[in-house]
């Protein structure tokens, strides 16, 4: 029998966009929710407990509701919100991060998606940070520029409201206190707490995050080439990956940093640009708010819970 998927929250943008990665797909079955009742309590919680997979698109607090609902031992659980990313018990979705992710959530009962922002100042840290190129104490600084389908259905009508007069640009998080912020530290395996600065384009979809690196302060001032092959080895041969890295290069720029460009696909691009005299370098990671951000990688681990 094909497993049942019930995605809670299916008529937000998450849900829509997994719904939408899996309508052609025959090897599973989908538990759709009538419209009128996806917030009727006693509805989710049946179709909560006949699912083999439910996928949770939904806010914090809904979120914890609907895995309160789960009285069975069967029912797993991929959560889009930023509720159990670091919890106990919770696997952290981003496959990619480590040679055994993709097992352990392969294993899991519960796994939280990541959120869209830290994935890809994770991805290029973390692998920094295990190499002993950047001590873990280094004062992080993330930045980047997202997509306004960042921000869910809310944010997608009023910038569609806006229309031309839609701010193209704005910056938010200013009192750094970001709710990714833990997520990010926990797997990027900082020791402080990094300063995160994103900011909005008037563009639906697509991102990149970047985090610049003073390296005089490091005891060892790693080569520009050093950050790239630590980060070109960490993620080769990962098979069924979606993390690449881009040659090593130093354009003054370049169209690859454009947000927009791996829309409505599960890749995520990883570059490093440096400049060795002046012990400076910056790490960039490119990806889709809406692929690798959030319903791509919400398929991706299903796909590893299934054994797809
Ligand atoms: N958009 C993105 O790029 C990313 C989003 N996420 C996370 O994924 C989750 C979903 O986000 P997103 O799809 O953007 O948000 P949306 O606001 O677009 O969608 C959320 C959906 O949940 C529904 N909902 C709200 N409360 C309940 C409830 N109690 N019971 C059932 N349904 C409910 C909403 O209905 P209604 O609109 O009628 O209230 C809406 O359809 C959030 O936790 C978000 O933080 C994670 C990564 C990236
Ligand atoms: C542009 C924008 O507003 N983006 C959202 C992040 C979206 C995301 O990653 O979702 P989670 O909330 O589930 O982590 C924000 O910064 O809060």
């Amino acid at each position: 029998m094909a497993p049942k998927i019930f995605i809670d929250g299916e008529a937000g943008t998450t849900g829509l966009q997994i719904r939408e990665r899996l309508a052609t797909r025959r090897d599973i079955e989908i538990l759709s929710i009538p419209a009128e009742s996806r917030k009727d309590k006693a509805v989710r919680a049946e179709l909560l407990n006949a699912a083999d997979i439910a996928i949770l698109c939904l806010p914090d607090e809904a979120a914890k509701e609907s895995v309160s609902l789960i009285s069975n031992d069967t029912t797993r659980v991929i959560d889009a919100s930023t509720a159990y990313r670091v919890a106990e018990g919770w696997a952290y979705g981003f496959p990619e991060m480590s040679k055994d992710q993709a097992d352990v959530i392969a294993k899991a009962k519960r796994v939280a998606n990541p959120g869209c922002w830290p994935q890809g100042a994770i991805a290029t840290l973390r692998p920094l940070v295990e190499a002993g190129l950047v001590a873990a104490d280094y004062p992080v600084t993330v930045h980047g520029i997202s997509g306004y389908s960042g921000g869910g259905r809310s944010m997608i009508e009023d910038y569609q409201a806006k229309g031309e007069d839609a701010p193209e640009y704005m910056p938010y998080g200013l009192t750094f206190n970001h709710k990714h912020l833990p997520e990010l530290k926990a797997y990027a395996k900082l020791s402080r707490v990094p300063l995160f600065q994103p900011i909005v384009g008037n563009f639906a979809q697509g991102m990149v995050v970047s985090v610049p690196l003073q390296l005089s302060v490091l005891p060892t001032i790693p080569k520009g080439a050093e950050l790239h092959a630590a980060i070109a080895d960490y993620y080769a041969g990962r098979k069924g990956g979606f993390v690449e890295v881009a040659p090593f290069d130093n354009p003054e720029r370049t169209p690859e940093l454009n947000p927009e460009i791996y829309n409505n696909t599960n890749r995520m691009r990883l570059h490093v640009f440096a400049n060795d005299d002046k012990a400076q370098a910056m790490l960039v990671a490119v990806y889709d708010n809406l692929g690798k951000g959030a319903s791509g990688a919400a398929v991706q681990n299903m796909d590893l819970m299934l054994g797809a």
